[in-house]
């Protein structure tokens, strides 16, 4: 038996995931919620975006989504007929503070006090996240993540939420996936709110890292226990056989961009040089929003989709959302793929974790989303059969308990999604979810993975 801090995993030829290693499901507001207009809600940026012509396939919007607003008692016995240990969900800003700022709206703080009772009452575990990427569209009038105010009415809203329900809840995100937020949202458009500028894709980078910063020290003043961020994080691969300068350089800058920007931020104060250089031209980091910024954290989320794979290419033009990457190519490689056209290779999550563990030692981590999208039709018979989906997961988990067996201390594993979403820019046409939802009706069908993943959690890992 080996003890990796206080997770103790067992060295056997089976696939038995450490005792008290926790199973759950993810989710976010505005993919779910629906009711974008009601009980005082206030506007998102994401409201505004899908609204714009080609911002959102098929024009689709949040306003329905899953009805989960009110149909949260149905979803949370779902959640407990799989047994999950733990439930993932973010909370709507706008649904809190219509505003961003100021008055708080008793009904939307409801809502969510009523989840978390009806999770804690179904033995689920609520794990919190402050920010799922629906800013106040007030706040983004008044210029958003490129604005510094906007970190700390963040933590203002952190606060509220946090006072509220931290009697019950004691698990929290501050942010999630501040590159999308950031570089899809402020510097390649395709995001809400659909501004293109590198500079501003810098700015709002820094601004949400300082706004993770100010919460988590504003939640840790009020007594939390188990503050997070979480990070969409993925190894960056040269695909050749023998890589040239060239090709490690553009490694070297993704990486830079993709990984260490917010990981040496958060888990170091500090930022790779590529960051830096364009830091010192903007004048946007101030001293001490580092140190800030890297507030203790009790562990570190990971959304894991598979790797960026790159290589040198001279004429190769901008990806806007890499600033600085002209000349290099993001190629696809000879992998299976998901319905988003994602490479699958599980093996990168074993690589991402053991980085991490190697790099940030002592850092629990938790894989906060992992899962994939494919093309689910219900049978005659209602069943959904997603094999696919099934083979995703399973191999995903046998990287994760590779990286366990190797020491690292992670702690659980949640899948995304619960249900069939709103997959932002591609809208409804895009499936995660392992309990397919027919919009027509709302009608929630367990899908083939959600029982296989039923049967892991029962039995604590894969079978052998
Ligand atoms: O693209 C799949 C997921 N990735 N991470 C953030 C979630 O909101 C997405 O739906």
């Amino acid at each position: 038996m080996t003890t990796v801090g206080s997770t103790t995993t067992a060295r056997t030829a089976s696939q038995a995931f450490p005792a008290g290693f926790v199973w759950g499901a993810a989710t976010a507001a505005y993919q779910i919620e629906g009711a974008a207009h009601e009980d005082g809600r206030g506007p998102s940026i994401w409201d505004t975006f899908a609204r714009r012509p080609g911002a959102v396939a098929g024009g689709d919007t949040g306003d329905v989504a899953c009805d989960h607003y009110h149909r949260w008692r149905e979803d949370i016995a779902l959640m407990a007929s799989l047994g999950l240990g733990a439930y993932r969900f973010s909370v709507s800003w706008p649904r809190v503070q219509p505003d961003g700022s100021g008055p708080v709206n008793p009904r939307g703080l409801d809502f969510y006090d009523r989840l978390v009772d009806g999770l804690l009452e179904a033995g689920i575990t609520p794990y919190v996240t402050l920010y799922h990427w629906d800013l106040p569209q007030a706040l983004e009038d008044a210029g958003g993540w490129t604005v510094r105010d906007t970190a700390y009415r963040f933590a203002e809203y952190a606060g509220v939420v946090h006072d509220r329900l931290a009697d019950r809840a004691d698990t929290w995100t501050t942010i999630n996936e501040p590159w999308v937020a950031s570089f899809l949202g402020y510097g390649a458009g395709v995001h809400a709110p659909g501004r293109t500028s590198a500079d501003d894709a810098f700015r709002a980078a820094h601004h949400l890292m300082l706004a993770h910063g100010l919460a988590a020290r504003r939640l840790r003043e009020a007594g939390a226990e188990r503050i997070s961020l979480t990070l969409n994080l993925a190894p960056v691969l040269c695909p050749a056989d023998a890589p040239g300068e060239a090709d490690l350089a553009a490694v070297e800058l993704v990486d830079s961009l993709l990984n260490r920007q917010f990981l040496d931020a958060a888990l170091r104060g500090s930022y790779p040089d590529a960051v830096l250089e364009r830091a010192r031209r903007l004048g946007h980091v101030r001293d001490g929003d580092l140190a800030v910024i890297a507030q203790p954290i009790d562990s570190l989320g990971i959304n894991y989709y598979n790797p960026t794979y790159v290589r040198a290419a001279p004429g190769a033009p901008e990806n806007p959302a890499f600033p600085g990457s002209a000349g290099v190519a993001f190629p696809s490689v000879d992998l299976p793929t998901t319905a988003m056209g994602w490479p699958i290779a599980p093996d990168g999550l074993t690589e991402l974790l053991l980085r991490l563990h190697r790099d940030h030692p002592g850092v629990p981590l938790v894989v906060t989303e992992n899962g994939a999208a494919f093309d689910d039709v219900p049978g005659p018979d209602g069943r959904v059969a997603d094999p696919a989906r099934i083979g995703y997961l399973e191999g995903h988990l046998r990287a994760a308990h590779a990286a366990l067996a190797a020491g690292v201390d992670l702690r659980g594993y949640l899948v995304w999604s619960l249900l069939d979403n709103f997959e932002w820019a591609e809208g409804y046409g895009k499936r995660f979810g392992i309990v397919y939802v027919d919009y027509a009706d709302q009608r929630r069908l367990p899908k083939d993975s959600a029982r296989w993943y039923a049967g892991v959690i029962a039995r604590n890992g894969l079978e052998a």
